[in-house]
């Protein structure tokens, strides 16, 4: 047999951050290479009013493949393989995919499950154009799989020894992720090595695009993210336009290489979990010897399936219910699915675009389509919007720090130039009289400079247990590990707590959040872990959450705590006698919030004395609440963080003196003032 007379050639492009159809550079531009070859300049007919009419082909671009062949490939270092072994007397060559300092699974069940739904998603979106397309799946070293798919190609000869289908070229988006960087370099040596065409396409995942940065050296990023904001601001004109999305695209391939051995892909969404997940159920404890239970009653707060297909139908709920309007107000809850957009697992495995995000609030805005009858409908940026354009370009910031710093991100000292960053960038961080001193931390490896590995590694057990004695704390951790979700404000405090109250490596607690976060993203994770922890970028160091301040002004009634920690629920929070009958009391609140607070009766009656947690909690973190006239009384902070602290219940404090507040206060205080919506 001959090759056929128009023999395949074929375009590999690798997916990763880029899990979707709309919005996508790589897409739309091989589904215009296709519309062109079958008939000139067809535009897309699924092209939005707010779609990019520009394409990003060069024009005198022609199509040079016949075949697309889309693969989604399941890293061995990030994702534990060993479930796709095809028989169970298998071995994966791939050591386990754990984590550096922490010795964790790098991707845990909850994302796990949130990127197979995604890549399946994608799958059933492009077998649905019903033009042949489809998804591969793979797994293994990226540079691996790409090396099979080449070679098997190359292999595949006719009787006259001609190849009987050519991979064109191999194209991939690239990203800020050094570890993405090295795979995009390997996967580009490799395809040199065969002589196939290699290119990376740039990332069009920033809410501003990188392309109109005010600056073209990457050294020129700010310090500070006001500074950065303000240089692009008004936030609203910054955005481009979405790309249409491509309603048709080259099949797939005649021939497509299977899985390489020893492993099988399987042919079903609930396999591919299944594959996922049993590597990671055989060891169900993560090592924790009293895993937390999932609270009876209590729900998730992120009940979402991964995939473009359900972004989408989340961006326009929380657009039709009107949600974004009212975005400023609720984003510093903890307790329910709607406070928050809970796009960012989205965002973070790009199944979403952070501009999409943003025309669909500027057709609510502008009166156009969804949302009619909603606050804000129609009247323009609205606090709320533009809170979330704030949020949007904090993720940019942090993208382009990790640009900046590179591997310095993941460095126990941060990315802060200890020894000069003071001095050279005297606009940014402070000036000589702050010079700080580098942090020592508390770890869990012999021969580390400070305290008993053992009894660290006993705290971060707890930590991660949600069994410190803290309620904010513990709860925020039970549910992390119960659902793959826990909101920003509880997320700071979580890290404050590790870093400052326990003085542990703060590299222990962002590994703990990429095993477990759903929305996991490499510069989200590691700057805002760095940030609170005193070594980011973070203008104001020094800044320490009291997580029972924080409790009382942003879990006041405790509703947070009692469903996440149910063993409190039974603690009494309201005045059971006199006029204030049935309203709080923030005496008993202190009890909620720290457990060894609680009298000897209440322990004993709730079946809470002797618990280690609450005898003998981590931190005492001392704490007074106004009395009667409204006097306030002093109150020491003890454990890691050893600031002093005013205390004086709830609120804020507005008109105090600001000398007369702690740390904290201070540091939120003027970030408010600062930023119009309390970023951190
Ligand atoms: C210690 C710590 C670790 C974090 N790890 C991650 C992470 O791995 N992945 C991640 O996406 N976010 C991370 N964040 C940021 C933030 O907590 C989450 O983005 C947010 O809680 C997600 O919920 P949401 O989508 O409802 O956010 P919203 O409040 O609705 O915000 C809208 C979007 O803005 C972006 N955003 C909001 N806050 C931040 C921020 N502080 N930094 C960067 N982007 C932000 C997100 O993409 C988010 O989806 C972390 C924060 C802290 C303090």
């Amino acid at each position: 047999m001959t090759t056929p007379a128009v023999k395949p050639r074929i375009l590999v492009y690798l997916l990763r951050r880029d899990v979707r159809l709309s919005d996508n550079p790589v897409f739309h531009s091989i589904s215009l290479l296709t519309n062109k070859s079958n008939s000139e300049s067809r535009k897309s007919s699924s092209a939005g009013i707010r779609d990019r009419e520009d394409s990003v082909v060069p024009k005198n671009d022609t199509p040079c493949f016949t075949h697309l062949l889309p693969v989604y490939i399941f890293p061995a270092q990030q994702v534990e393989v060993s479930g796709f072994l095809s028989s169970p007397t298998e071995k994966s060559p791939y050591p386990p995919a754990r984590s550096r300092v922490a010795n964790l699974w790098r991707t845990g069940p909850h994302r796990a499950r949130f990127i197979a739904e995604g890549a399946w998603d994608l799958k059933q979106r492009l077998e649905g154009l019903g033009c042949g397309s489809g998804l591969e799946v793979r797994v293994g070293m990226v540079e691996e799989v790409v090396e099979h798919i080449l070679s098997y190609y190359a292999e595949q000869k006719d009787e006259e020894g001609n190849t009987k289908a050519d991979v064109e070229a191999v194209w991939i988006t690239s990203d800020e992720d050094p570890e993405a960087q090295q795979e995009e370099a390997a996967v580009k040596a490799i395809a040199h090595e065969k002589g196939v065409d290699f290119r990376a396409w740039n990332d069009e995942k920033y809410y501003v695009d990188d392309g109109d940065l005010p600056f073209n050296n990457i050294n020129d990023l700010p310090n500070v993210y006001t500074t950065f904001r303000k240089s692009l601001e008004p936030l609203r004109k910054r955005p481009r336009q979405t790309l249409p999305t491509p309603d048709r695209l080259p099949p797939l391939p005649p021939n497509i290489p299977p899985q390489k051995a020893p492993f099988e892909i399987p042919t079903c969404v609930l396999k591919l979990k299944d594959a996922l997940l049993s590597p990671l159920e055989a060891d169900p404890s993560c090592g924790l010897p009293s895993p937390p239970r999932m609270p009876e009653g209590t729900e998730t707060g992120h009940p979402f399936e991964g995939g473009e297909s359900s972004a989408l139908v989340r961006l326009s709920d929380l657009i039709t219910n009107g949600l974004m309007t009212s975005y400023k107000a609720t984003r510093n809850g903890m307790l329910g699915v709607d406070y928050s957009t809970k796009l960012s697992a989205y965002l973070a495995q790009g199944h979403l675009t952070a501009r999409q995000i943003h025309w669909a609030m500027v057709d609510f805005e502008e009166g156009n389509g969804a949302g009619k009858g909603q606050a804000g409908y129609g009247k323009g940026e609205s606090d709320g919007t533009a809170g979330v354009r704030f949020e949007l370009l904090w993720r940019d910031y942090m993208r382009l720090c990790l640009r900046k710093f590179g591997d310095r991100f993941f460095h126990i000292d941060g990315i802060r130039d200890w020894a000069n960053d003071p001095i050279n960038n005297k606009n940014d961080i402070g000036n000589e009289r702050h010079r700080p001193s580098r942090k020592c931390w508390r770890q869990i490896d012999k021969g580390c400079a400070i305290g008993d590995p053992a009894q660290t590694l006993d705290s971060f057990t707890r930590f991660r247990s949600g069994r410190t004695g803290v309620g904010l704390i513990d709860a925020a951790n039970r549910e992390l590990f119960l659902t793959g979700y826990t909101s920003n404000r509880a997320r700071q405090n979580v890290a404050s707590f590790l870093s400052s109250h326990l003085g542990i490596d703060w590299r222990l607690g962002a590994e703990w959040y990429e095993f477990l976060l759903i929305d996991y993203d490499v510069s989200s994770n590691w700057g805002n872990w760095q940030y609170v922890s005193g070594v980011g970028n973070d203008p104001r160091q020094g800044r320490i959450f009291n997580p029972v301040k924080q409790a009382f002004d942003y879990d006041p009634h405790g509703k947070y705590i009692k469903a996440w920690v149910p063993e409190l629920r039974g603690v009494r929070t309201t005045k059971h006698n006199g006029a204030k009958q049935g309203e709080m009391d923030q005496q008993r609140l202190l009890g909620l919030f720290q457990a060894w607070k609680l009298s000897l009766w209440e322990k004993q009656a709730l079946g809470l004395d002797g618990l280690d947690w609450v005898e003998h909690p981590l931190v005492q973190i001392q704490f007074s609440v106004n009395r009667g006239r409204g006097g306030e009384s002093d109150g020491k902070m003890r454990g890691g963080g050893g600031v002093g602290w005013r205390g004086r219940g709830r609120g804020r404090g507005r008109g105090r003196d600001m000398r007369r507040l702690g740390n904290e206060e201070k540091a939120e205080r003027l970030q408010s003032q600062d930023s119009g919506v309390n970023g951190f």
